[in-house]
């Protein structure tokens, strides 16, 4: 159901639907890429949201040797911290038909995302953008991607001028400095998505969108309100 020109909200009675669901659109997209142009780009959040989901989407049949998988953001630990991304997209995405995708991690062995981000940006410049899929979660207290609210670099990361496509950024709330794709990468993308789950963050979500109270400056209203990309939220209570 359209909500407002950029926005399409589809609800699910169960998180199991939606996994279901939100895997075989993302799949719909990663075959109709190959397809066109011989290869397929995707970037997925962490969390821990999308488990079910990477979990369905790993069983879906596609040529995955031709599927380049990234993150929107990271925190900057190694794979053997429990919140590293790339860890969890590791052992629950790149698995059964998955398994033969090519693993981009935004995450390198530098002390800090500052002195990493050179190596990042390279990494990234490897990239065959646009994105066909991008597929976003959203925190409690608005955050998307890395967006978090105080963020120190977040005027910057949300800036839709800025030709930076990944930043460093760190914030009271984040737990651990981090690295993510700028709201312009992530809108360079032929599909966007926004994954939640349960009645707060639904509610959350409609503040955000409709600028009401607090919600008003949560970072993920950015998302809500551009116009470059139609944003395809998926919720499930
Ligand atoms: O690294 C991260 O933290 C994510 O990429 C982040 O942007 C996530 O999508 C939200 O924090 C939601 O997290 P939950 O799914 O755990 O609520």
């Amino acid at each position: 159901m359209p909500d407002t020109l950029n926005v399409t909200t589809h609800s699910f009675t169960d998180c199991d639907a939606l996994a279901i669901a939100l895997a075989e659109r993302v799949a719909e997209r990663l075959r109709e890429a190959i397809a066109e142009r011989g290869h397929a780009l995707l970037a997925v959040s962490g969390g821990s949201t999308p488990r079910h989901f990477f979990e369905k989407l790993s069983r879906e049949a596609l040529d995955w040797s031709k599927v380049q998988v990234t993150l929107v953001d990271e925190r900057w630990v190694p794979e053997s911290n429990e919140r590293s991304n790339a860890a969890m997209v590791k052992t629950l995405l790149l698995q059964h038909e998955a398994s033969t995708a090519q693993f981009v991690p935004l995450y390198t062995d530098a002390p800090t995302p500052e002195a990493g981000l050179a190596t990042v940006r390279t990494r990234m410049a490897s990239l065959a953008l646009p994105f066909d899929a991008v597929v976003l979660g959203m925190g409690n207290d608005g955050h998307t991607a890395s967006f978090f609210p105080g963020g120190d670099r977040l005027p910057e990361a949300l800036d839709l001028n800025n030709v930076a496509r990944v930043l460093p950024m760190r914030a009271a709330g984040a737990g651990e400095p981090r690295i993510t794709f700028t709201l312009p990468a992530l809108l360079d993308t032929r599909a966007l998505f926004l994954h939640i789950e349960g009645e707060a963050k639904r509610q959350l979500l409609a503040d955000a969108r409709m600028g009401l109270g607090e919600a008003a400056n949560f970072p993920v209203r950015a998302v809500l309100v551009q116009q470059r990309v139609p944003v395809a939220v998926y919720w499930c209570p």
